[in-house]
């Protein structure tokens, strides 16, 4: 018998391991892989690029259909564009990250993305594994399984910093946090824990335990657990 599609949702803030979990889980597993963040960071991209005033949801609002924003979902090499340019880059810089939030609260912006994101699992021929903040709660509701990633601050920091090549632990440490304070705040679908997700707390973890118990789970639930 052909194995039916699996989706799953995997949602949490900042530096918790859901980028690179859900990678390895969906290539572990033969599965498509979206990373959301990346498309709110492409459109912050592309509104700051075109001079839109990022204190004004209204002028944001006015433009959000505007970008064409496309997502290569194979987890070995995943991809981001906007309008064609690659932008797989630019959208990791300090000024898109310190602005994603703001962009990201405005209502037509999360309708466009959301509609973009549910388009995008519908046609994942074996599956999906969808990670960002209101993956559980909003864009994909009915996910088979769904997944809340949490780590203390300090994990979170000390990971983040180490990418950033010895950012300040303690600067970047406030800035997720204020970051997670945004995005949890905002009146459209903010971060949060779906009633039915699975929580794991990975501060004491290594990424490789937290693939292999995320794995496990999605395995337990196609066996029909
Ligand atoms: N369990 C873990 N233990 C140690 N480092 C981790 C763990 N999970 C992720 N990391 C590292 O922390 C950083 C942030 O992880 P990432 O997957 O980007 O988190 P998120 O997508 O939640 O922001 C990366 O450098 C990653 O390799
Ligand atoms: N489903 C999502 C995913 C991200 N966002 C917003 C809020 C986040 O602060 C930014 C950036 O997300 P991203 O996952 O790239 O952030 P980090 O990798 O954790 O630094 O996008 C969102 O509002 N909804």
């Amino acid at each position: 018998m052909e194995r039916a599609t699996v989706i799953v949702a995997i949602d949490g803030p900042s530096g918790t391991g859901k980028s690179s979990t859900s990678k390895a889980v969906a290539a572990q597993l033969g599965l498509s892989y979206l990373d959301t963040g990346a498309q709110y960071r492409a459109i912050t991209w592309w509104m700051v690029n075109n001079g839109i005033d990022i204190e004004d949801p209204t002028a944001i609002a006015a433009v959000a259909g505007k970008p064409d924003i496309v997502s290569g979902t194979d987890p070995s090499g995943p991809t981001i564009t906007v309008d064609g340019t690659d932008v797989a880059g630019p959208i990791r810089t300090q000024e898109v990250t310190s602005r994603v939030s703001a962009v990201s609260a405005v209502p037509e912006v999360r309708a466009r993305i959301t509609e973009l994101q549910r388009t995008i699992a519908a046609d994942a021929a074996n599956g999906i594994v969808v990670e960002g903040r209101d993956i559980g709660t909003t864009v994909l509701p009915d996910a088979d399984l769904k997944i809340f990633l949490t780590a203390s601050p300090e994990a979170r920091a000390a990971r983040r910093s180490g990418e950033l090549k010895g950012a300040d632990v303690q600067a970047t440490r406030e800035a997720l946090l204020k970051r997670d304070a945004a995005d949890s705040s905002r009146k459209t679908s903010p971060l949060a824990k779906a009633d039915d997700a699975v929580e794991v707390d990975t501060s004491d973890l290594t990424l490789q335990q937290v693939i292999e118990c995320v794995v496990t789970l999605v395995e337990d639930k196609r066996a029909g657990e």
